[in-house]
């Protein structure tokens, strides 16, 4: 960034938690390492509680080495002379210790300072904070960024995005979707547009059916509570893999400037069906009632698989197949195009998944072809045989917060969602709200209930 940047005091409310310290700090010095932040910032920790700033610092190099890499001790000793806490909550009432650090931290830095609120909360606060920050006079001018989910039903969602725009301007808010800040993802639209090959394969004559496929080994144990109050299709589907979708079904932007991208994405949302409880599989995996915290009744879900259509005219009836569950076989985060078998020609016996493109969304990112070939030897039988591009072979990316976060401090919200887009997921969603199907149980690191591949058809999951 260059040197007149102006200065920025990042504010981190949430900062003793579970993300804080597994994403957002991490990446915050993530960015600090790679020379991402301005020349002169501030990184202020909030929470209910009293801490030093040793404290917070202290929390902070422990998140870093549990979670990313033990600092390098140079670095740490710069980073660290920024960081700061403020306790004491923050609430309409009283604002606690952050108004009087955040001025102490103006004089110093002097000049145009631009302040960035990063909302890391549980989302039944948003709106209490978000009132806050207008009371006392620190949303004037500022970025602030939310968590998802941004609204946990139709109901409050509509509610938290009024009580958001009484006190910031929309231009002022970024809600996050890691899933969007994932290279992979990124290329979803860059690989389309960018190659004549592929845009021109891009709709309902060539695609048969959009698989986006998200199994996790991971269980629940930690984070109990939220899950079950939030279950897989909140937590996951109605979040990250309707943004994935969007991603994959929008029609070309005018450009890949940050408005343009963001209206391509944003808007196709309004053209996803609601949901049709009939299509949607949900699981729940035996002895998640046994965890503690669990209530031994309770019927949430841990896995989803539903289909979706999306009623545009480059898409009519291909099934969009989402899946998504904890305590699965495998984990992976796959978005693939399964392409229509050729219809006619001397080769009519290509099985159903010979021709798959695949968008691999986990860590460094890759994206995979496979094709229909001949077996090789005498003889005319088919194989299949894959190709893979793997991303961090063409760069070193960012990690997909850190790559968001600094999205946000140099104002860029193309691959943040929009409250019109947020509106349309909520009313896809809420016929499965209002009428969600019982959980079918699943054993442990299986594949999930035995209803959900027949979703997926002929092809079967491809990533299976
Ligand atoms: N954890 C994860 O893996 C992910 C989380 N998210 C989202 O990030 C946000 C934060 O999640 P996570 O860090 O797990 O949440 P936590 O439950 O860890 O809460 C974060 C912090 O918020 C403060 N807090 C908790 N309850 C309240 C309350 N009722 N009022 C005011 N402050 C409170 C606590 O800090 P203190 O006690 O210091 O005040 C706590 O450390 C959520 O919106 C979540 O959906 C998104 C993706 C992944
Ligand atoms: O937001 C969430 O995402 C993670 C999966 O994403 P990853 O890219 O961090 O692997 C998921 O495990 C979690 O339940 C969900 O809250």
């Amino acid at each position: 960034m260059p040197d007149e940047s102006p200065a920025v005091i990042f504010v981190l409310f949430g900062a003793t938690g579970d993300l804080a310290k597994r994403m957002v700090l991490p990446s915050f010095y993530e960015l600090a390492v790679e020379n991402l932040l301005p020349r002169s910032w501030a990184l202020i920790g909030n929470g209910r509680g009293h801490r030093s700033d040793d404290e917070f610092r202290d929390h902070i190099k422990n998140s870093l080495t549990e979670f990313a890499a033990a600092p390098d001790d140079d670095q740490w000793e710069t980073f660290a002379k920024n960081v700061h806490f403020a306790g004491g909550g923050f609430t309409v009432d009283d604002p606690g210790d952050l108004p009087s650090v955040i001025d102490d931290l103006r004089e110093k830095l002097g000049g145009s300072v631009q302040l960035v609120h990063y909302i890391a909360l549980p989302p039944t606060t948003f709106i209490d904070y978000t009132e806050a920050l207008g009371a006392h006079q620190l949303a004037t001018d500022a970025r602030v960024v939310y968590e998802k989910p941004f609204g946990t039903s139709p109901d409050k969602f509509r509610e938290l995005d009024v009580a958001v725009h009484k006190v910031f301007d929309e231009k002022q808010v970024y809600r996050i979707d890691h899933f969007l800040g994932k290279e992979s993802t990124q290329n979803l639209h860059v690989l389309r547009f960018a190659n004549g090959m592929v845009s021109g394969v891009w709709n309902r004559e060539h695609v048969e059916q959009v698989q986006i496929d998200v199994p996790e080994t991971l269980d629940i144990d930690d984070r109990a509570e939220f899950y079950d109050a939030t279950g897989a299709f909140l937590d996951m589907v109605v979040t990250h893999l309707f943004q994935v979708a969007a991603e994959v079904a929008m029609e070309p932007p005018v450009s890949l400037a940050a408005d343009d991208l963001q209206e391509a994405r944003e808007s196709v949302i309004g053209a996803f069906r609601p949901l049709d409880p009939a299509e949607v599989v949900y699981g729940q995996y035996e002895g998640y009632r046994d965890t503690e915290g669990i209530a031994a009744d309770s019927t949430r879900e841990t896995f989803v698989a539903a289909r979706l259509w999306v009623d545009t005219d480059r898409w009519r009836d291909v099934p969009f197949i989402l899946r998504t569950g904890k305590m699965l076989d495998h984990s992976a985060q796959r978005v693939s195009l399964v392409f229509r078998r050729p219809v006619d020609g001397p080769i009519t016996d290509v099985p159903a998944d010979g021709t798959v493109l695949t968008f691999d969304l986990k860590g460094d990112g890759s994206i995979d072809m496979t094709m229909t070939v001949k077996e090789p030897g005498s003889g005319t039988a088919l194989s299949t045989g894959h190709l893979s591009l793997p991303l961090d072979s063409v760069a070193d990316g960012l990690s997909p917060y850190s790559r968001l976060i600094n999205d946000v401090l140099r104002g860029d919200r193309s691959l943040f969602t929009r409250p019109d887009g947020l509106a349309h997921v909520w009313e896809v969603a809420a016929p499965l709200l209002a009428n969600p199907p019982a959980p079918q149980s699943y054993a442990p690191h299986s594949s999930g209930p035995a209803a959900a591949a027949e979703l997926a058809g002929s092809c079967g999951w491809v990533s299976a």
